[in-house]
């Protein structure tokens, strides 16, 4: 059985429009215009300090603001889970994954206090074994470390990463996992130009998906 490590906003959930609602609320504290729901996606995926780096860019702000807008997102950022929505299909899958004996981790750049609070909002939680935040360690994805520690804390078994950005390619690029590419997050990129085993674009092919980069893999038979 394998294991199987997934991403969250953008693979699991798209939690865009709660995240571009944090920041709005941010904004408007600095009466400055808010973000579109395009800026937003284009800013996800290094982790909030870079999320918040790149608004404060985008609006003109100083550096030296960072760490007080930075607190003031994080201070939002709990209980934002009313705008987001988990993708079709994604609870069947995990589910059937589970069935199936595989075991699940989750490798997030986003803050561990806001993971746990949306995993258990979507009823999520009890599909993994092994949560990983963006804070969880001094170094986020695309460093292959959080990566590292999230599929260690599973049994053995071969490895899969499930994500939706080139950041996520390249973490599995590093840890040297095979990638499965959800299609529909917030990649900057073509396709083409994260390396990756698979794509998808709707849940109920991950299953097959799965099975199918475990048997490529399997050595041969006698
Ligand atoms: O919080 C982010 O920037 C991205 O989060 P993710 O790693 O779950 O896509
Ligand atoms: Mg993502």
């Amino acid at each position: 059985m394998a294991r199987i490590v997934f991403d969250l906003d953008g693979t699991l959930i798209d939690s865009a429009p709660d995240i571009r609602a944090v920041a709005n609320a941010v904004l408007a504290d600095e009466n400055l215009p808010p973000l579109t729901i395009a800026e937003t996606r284009d800013f996800i995926g290094d982790g909030t300090p870079v999320f918040v780096q790149r608004m404060r860019a985008a609006r003109g702000l100083p550096e030296a603001d960072q760490d007080r807008l930075l607190s003031a997102f994080m201070a939002r950022y709990d209980g934002a889970v009313a705008l987001s929505r988990v993708y079709p299909g994604a609870t069947e899958a995990l589910t059937s994954l589970r069935a199936a004996g595989h075991s699940l981790g989750l490798c997030t750049n986003k803050p561990l206090a806001p993971t746990r609070r949306v995993l258990d909002h979507f009823g999520l939680a009890t599909f993994f074994a092994t949560v990983w935040g963006g804070d969880s360690l001094t170094v986020r994805k695309p460093d292959p470390a959080p990566l590292h520690a999230a599929f260690a804390a599973l049994p053995d078994g071969p490895r899969l990463y499930v994500g939706d950005s080139d950041v996520d390619a390249e973490s599995a690029e590093r840890a040297q996992v095979p990638f499965l590419l959800h299609t529909e997050g917030y990649r900057k990129g073509d396709i083409a130009t994260l390396r990756h085993r698979a794509a998808f674009g709707h849940f109920a092919d991950l299953p097959a998906l799965v099975t199918r980069c475990v048997a490529e893999d399997a050595p041969p038979g006698p």
